[in-house]
């Protein structure tokens, strides 16, 4: 497994690229835009990078599917970014016509690939992609749960002043402000988390956390991408190096969770064939009742995707 394509080198597409040339993994990464100029210019950058920082993968741009042909992995980050005051599904016409060419042309050129979509609105964007790509439902999924776990930790660890790294956590639900944190499968080195803070807090950190991506959107003007970019190379390097790791992630439900053709976040294990597995968790009633708002949002914003006019 060597050859990596990004498509989009805007703000998350080249973090993505930059931060996955600096785990040394793979030999190739291809960083694909529309405006080739740009992805020529990132790509070259992170390259005269390697020397400093003492890594080997090779970074081109171009504007051009056929330098992407024979991809293992794609990374879709094109499409437009939300502005403040919009939602991430305000992007959807935009962005569904992109995600559909972009797969489209990717899979003229690469046989059987492994798709990672990050583009808005996160759940239906990677249905988009699943549809034009032809692929099976273990190649083609979404990067948004890794995301926001790593929002929630990082809350946690500013209220309980420790490191994000002994923050273990696991949540479930589309990427928007619906998503369903879990206290319940919160632990700190192993300690559940509701032992370490008042239901106060943790319900005001989970609150934040959903609304994680609109807080970065008001701050900046333009949505968040060094965390966003990290997240996705973390899931291109647990593939590559077939760890089997387990992280939510967009998935396609068959039957899990009592839903069918669905993409929905979920608890999945990543090795070289992508998803090896979607694990199913034990919920209460009141977890499931919130994947289920979850589930429904979702599929209110698909609605909208099969209405639209992709020729
Ligand atoms: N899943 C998640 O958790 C996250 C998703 N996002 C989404 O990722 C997407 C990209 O965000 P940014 O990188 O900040 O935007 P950006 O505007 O910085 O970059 C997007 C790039 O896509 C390119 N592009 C547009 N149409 C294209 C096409 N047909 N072919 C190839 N390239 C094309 C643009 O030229 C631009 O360089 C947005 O839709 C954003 O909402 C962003 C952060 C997190
Ligand atoms: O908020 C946005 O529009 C981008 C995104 O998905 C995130 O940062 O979670």
């Amino acid at each position: 497994m060597s050859k990596v394509t990004v498509v989009g080198a805007g703000n998350v597409g080249a973090t993505v690229a930059n931060v996955l040339a600096h785990q040394d993994l793979v030999r190739e990464i291809v960083v694909l835009d529309i405006k080739g100029d740009m992805a020529r210019g990132k790509a070259l950058d992170s390259w005269q990078q390697a020397s400093i920082d003492s890594y080997s993968t090779r970074l081109t741009g171009t504007e051009n599917y056929a330098d992407t042909a024979d991809s293992d992995i794609v990374v879709i980050t094109a499409g437009i970014p939300r502005k403040p005051g919009m939602s991430r599904d305000d992007l959807i016409s935009t962005n569904a016509k992109i995600v559909t060419m972009v797969t489209r042309s990717i899979m003229e050129h690469s046989k059987n690939p492994i798709i990672i979509v990050v583009s808005n609105p996160l759940d239906v964007m990677t249905h988009a992609a699943y549809k034009a790509s032809g692929l099976p439902r273990n190649r083609v999924f979404g990067m948004a749960g890794i995301l926001d776990t790593a929002r929630y930790r990082a809350f946690l660890a500013t209220a309980l002043d420790v490191s994000p790294k002994d923050i273990q956590a696991m949540l479930l639900g589309g990427h928007g402000d619906t998503m369903v944190p879990l206290p319940r499968y919160t632990t700190v080195s192993g300690i559940p988390v509701t032992e370490m803070i008042s239901d106060e807090d943790l319900d005001a950190i989970v609150d934040r956390t959903k609304k994680g991506g609109g807080e970065l959107v008001k701050l900046m003007g333009t949505s968040a991408w060094y965390a966003p970019g990290a997240a996705a190379a973390q899931m291109v390097g647990a593939i590559i190096r077939d760890e089997n790791r387990i992280f939510p992630c967009c998935a396609q439900l068959d039957g899990e969770y009592g839903m069918k053709d669905l993409f929905l976040g979920v608890p999945v294990k990543l090795g070289r064939e992508g998803i090896v597995q979607v694990i199913e968790l034990k919920l209460n009633d009141q977890e499931m009742d919130l994947l289920n708002t979850s589930a429904d949002h979702v599929r209110e914003v698909m609605e909208v995707f099969e209405g639209l006019d992709i020729s």
